[in-house]
């Protein structure tokens, strides 16, 4: 079968966006892993699906999948790409769209400089809901935020992990410098430790100053990224929650600056700025079964 789609990019993380709006494609798991795929495929950190409103007060509904196939709750720099193309297709004249995702409705708005701001909702602090199997551990507490001792295993290191979800889970660690934090090793043994039982997005922090930080990703389903808009997230609201940063912060990720807003309460949205970048359209020939 032949599929048209729209390769996106919002500061490096990449995405290939299906449009389902006139009917589903039908796909499974393996095709969502070949579209992925860098070599046999079209590549991608994820694949975005568009579909009708599923309801009164709902534009859209966004699915997502990781490069490995599997479906997942949220992807933020997903939600400004999503935004961006359902305006430049002309699906949509709004500025401001309320898009249905598996974790909830989140609000994405294109803004005059080009970028867009999404109405994140609000995190998820409780470690059981996030995720997290935290029986038997002894958090060392630090302002409002924790940090949970995540040995992981095989006489490897001990790190210290904040827990959040932003619709999908996260396990945040503080380093002094994350050039050289060691994502590639440590990141896989954090994405599927087993007090994780859905597995977990790890991101390793470094604070430059209260109203910035620097951070890398090891994505839960894709492997370390450029960004990741929901860990850029729960990065500033892990650091707002241990008392390190201000309400206003600028992450600088490899792939581009996010800028993240959090009032500090557990009521309170998050908000993500970022860029959403149109890079090319195209058609793949796909086996009718995978
Ligand atoms: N890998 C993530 C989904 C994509 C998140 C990321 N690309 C973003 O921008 O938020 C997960 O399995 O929860």
């Amino acid at each position: 079968m032949q599929i048209r789609f729209t390769k996106m990019q919002g500061a490096g993380n990449d995405f290939v966006v299906l449009d389902e709006t006139q009917g589903r494609l039908g796909l499974t798991p393996a095709h969502y892993r070949l579209l992925g795929d860098r070599h046999f495929g079209v590549g991608a950190d994820q694949i975005l699906t568009v579909r009708p409103s599923p309801g009164p007060g709902i534009d859209f509904e966004y699915v997502i999948h990781n490069a490995d196939g599997g479906e997942v709750e949220q992807c933020g720099n997903g939600a400004r790409c999503f935004a961006r193309y359902v305006r430049d297709c002309g699906l949509t004249d709004k500025d401001t769209i309320r898009v249905q995702t598996r974790s909830g409705v989140i609000a994405p708005q294109l803004t005059p400089d080009g970028r867009v701001t999404v109405d994140m909702g609000c995190p998820v602090l409780e470690p059981a809901r996030v995720p997290f199997e935290a029986s038997g551990l002894q958090p060392q507490q630090q302002g409002q935020g924790q940090h949970w001792p995540l040995e992981l295993g095989n006489g490897g290191p001990t790190v210290m992990v904040s827990v959040v979800s932003m619709g999908n889970p996260h396990a945040v660690q503080i380093v002094a410098d994350v050039d050289a934090a060691p994502v590639a090793t440590t990141g896989p043994l954090i994405e599927h430790h087993p007090r994780f039982p859905q597995r977990v997005n790890a991101g390793y922090m470094q604070v430059v100053a209260r109203d910035h930080i620097r951070l890398r990703v090891y994505e839960r389903g894709a492997g370390e990224t450029l960004a990741c808009g929901t860990g850029a997230c729960a990065a500033v609201v892990a650091g707002i929650r241990l008392g390190l940063l201000d309400a206003r912060v600028d992450v600088d990720t490899h792939g581009g600056r996010l800028s993240i807003a959090w009032g500090g309460q557990p009521t309170d949205a998050v908000l993500m700025t970022g860029p959403a970048t149109f890079v090319f359209q195209g058609q793949i020939e796909l086996p009718d079964t995978l």
